[in-house]
Formats: structure tokens, sequence, C-alpha cells
């Protein structure tokens, strides 16, 4: 569905030449929801900014639906930005218009009959639940519904996409999940494809399916969001997780607790959650595992629980507590203690 190949975009600035993204390939397939995420300056925003062409890749393809936008001529490109819409960080409404003249206008000016607009105003106010504040004013909305007409809005063209630039980060938590879950909400029941940028692990977490990780314009990891939960390889993506759930202890505090055995961390994901397998190591080994954090992620294709648990026993029985759990499927991960 959409096809990044070799993304490259260049400024040109007074002090030299910024390459913001640099040689990005990413791939989104229908009905998928795709996160990009990256501290600040990391290329997100030049990159999905790339994907409608409202910035031109230095070099490299766009397509969508196997067609290559950069090939396309000025109106063929505006056509086939109508199967993309657009949400932003700052809802970009229309200041001096209702709520409804802010979904109406656009379609106006593509050239619907007056009335398909008020039916596909009506639709689409209906699923971001703004019936009710049709003939209020932006600035008489709070920001979660700025963002619900901006919605609208960009439903109302009937997109097969939808780019999401940073859309809730302006969003109290609360307010946040709300626009979430309307997202998947239109994913799932519109079939619209999503690919959104941030720089919030929760995003990720709550609705994607698969993820981008952005450094210096660059891709450091990428795959599906369970597998980047579970076993991050990269040190970015590794702080990211760090931000929303405690994978680890500090080393120095590994070392202040002096603990003989091994402190492990164990990820349990798929059939392993649903097993006390803690409980079935202290039987059939002599060992004595200690709980020292554990908190349980919840995405949205599945679960994943992390335990940093502290193995006490023997040498010997704790690697055999340790072949018990990574043959019951647990990610183990040694982080201090004797057994190391
Ligand atoms: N029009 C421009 N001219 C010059 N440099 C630019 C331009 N747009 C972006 N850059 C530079 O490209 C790099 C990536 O910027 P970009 O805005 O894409 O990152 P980002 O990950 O979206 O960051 P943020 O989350 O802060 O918006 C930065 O170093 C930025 O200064």
């Amino acid at each position: 569905m959409i096809q990044l190949q070799n993304i490259t975009k260049q400024f040109q600035t007074k002090s030299g030449i910024v390459r913001a993204v640099d040689d990005i390939n990413l791939h989104v397939e229908k009905g998928e929801i795709h996160g990009v995420i990256g501290y600040s300056g990391a290329g997100k925003s030049t990159l999905i900014r790339c994907v409608n062409l409202l910035e031109r890749p230095t070099s490299g393809n766009v397509q969508i639906d196997g067609v290559d936008l950069t090939k396309l001529s000025e109106s063929e490109l505006r056509k086939t930005r109508q199967k993309i819409g657009m949400i932003f960080q700052g809802f970009n409404l229309l200041k001096t218009a209702t709520v409804y003249e802010n979904v109406a206008i656009p379609l106006r000016l593509l050239g619907y009959s007056k009335k398909e607009v008020a039916t596909r105003v009506d639709k689409y106010l209906t699923i971001v639940g703004l019936t009710d504040r049709q003939q209020s004013y932006p600035s008489q909305l709070s920001g979660g519904q700025k963002q619900r007409v901006a919605i609208a809005r960009a439903l109302s063209q009937e997109p097969e996409i939808l780019l999401s630039d940073e859309a809730t980060s302006a969003l109290d938590p609360e307010t946040t999940d709300s626009i979430l879950d309307l997202l998947l909400k239109i994913n799932a029941e519109l079939g619209i494809t999503i690919l959104l940028i941030t720089h919030e692990m929760n995003v990720i977490q709550k609705i994607c399916d698969q993820v981008t990780v952005l450094e210096n314009g660059k891709v450091v990891e990428q795959g599906s969001a369970i597998n980047l939960f579970t076993k991050p390889a990269h040190k970015t993506t590794q702080k990211f997780l760090n931000t929303i759930s405690q994978r680890t202890l500090a080393p120095s505090l590994i070392e202040h607790l002096n603990l003989s055995g091994a402190v492990t961390r164990l990820t349990f994901v798929g059939e392993s959650t649903g097993n006390p397998l803690i409980t079935e190591a202290a039987l059939q080994f002599n060992v004595k595992p200690n709980i020292l954090t554990a908190n349980i992620i919840e995405l949205k294709n599945g679960v994943v629980g992390n335990i940093v648990t502290h193995i006490n026993g023997e040498q010997a029985d704790v690697q055999k507590a340790l072949q018990f759990f990574q043959a019951s499927g647990v990610i183990t991960e040694v982080l201090g203690g004797t057994s190391v």
C-alpha cells in the first residue's frame, strides 16, 4: 500500500546541508497502523510529509498502491492526494468557521454537491462524536474536540490512508486515549490504513501493529510492536520502552543488593503469559525466586509481561531454572548476581 524506497531529504541551510531523512525504506500494508517513533529532530515530520509529497524527497520514491507519486504530474498528484488524509498536532482548523464549515469547505472546493456535502459532514461528525457541536467555533472547543473536527475533515474526503503528524502530542493523557480509541475505530470500521509519527511510546503501545524507530534521519529498528516490546535490539528502542515500563534495575542497585544466584529479566509473551512458571520453577528446581519488579504491557495485538526476579539458589539449580524458562517460551536475560 505505502512503499517508501530509499527516501532521502536534504535541506540547504546557511550552515550547510542538513540530511533530515537518510535513505529510509518503509512498507505499510493495507489496513495496518504503523507508528514511526523518534526523538526531536530524528526526521519524523520530514518523513511523513514526504509520503504525500508536501515535502519532495531529494531522492528515492514514494509508492501508493504501486504508483510512484514522484513521477506524477501536478494534476495527477492532486487526485492521488485525495486518497491520503492528514491530521496535525496543531489541528489546522479555520478559526473563523464553524465546526460544520470546517468540514464542509474543503468538500465544496473539491466540487461536491450541496447534498453530498451535507451527507458527508453529518456522517463524519457523527463518527467522531460531534453532531451536537456543528455550530460551535474552534475557540469554543477543547483540544480533543478540535482534533475530532480535524479527523472528521480528513475522513470526509474518504481517504484510504490517514497520516497522523503527532496528533495527540498537544493533548492530556485522558484525551490522548480517547483520540487513540477513535483512530482504532476508524482503522477497524472504515479499513483506513494509518501511518503516524510520535515521540510517545504509549501511542505505539496502544494502537500500532508495526513500528519504525528513527534516529538522525535513519531507521535504527523496524518490526512488529510485539517484537519491539519483547526484544528491543537498539538502545534507542530500549530507552523508549523504559519510559512506559520498568524493565530493569539499575546496575548499582543490583550490585548494592549483593544477591547470590541470578537477577534475571523474564519477558513473557503469548502462551507463556498464562502459566504459573515461576511457581513451577520453584517447585521443580531447588531455587527461590523473589520478584523485584513486575509489569504488564497491553499492546494492540497482545500482552507482554516483564518480571525482574532474583532467582536464589546453587549455580547448577539456577541454570536449570533458566533453561526451564527458556524452554517454556520466556525470554530470559541475566542482569546481575553471582550465577552470571
Ligand atoms: N525546512 C527545513 N530546513 C532546514 N532544516 C530542516 C527543515 N525541516 C527540518 N529540518 C531539519 O531536519 C531535521 C529533522 O527535522 P524533523 O522536523 O523532520 O524532525 P522531527 O523528528 O519531526 O522532530 P520534532 O519531533 O522536534 O518535530 C532537524 O535537524 C531539522 O532542523
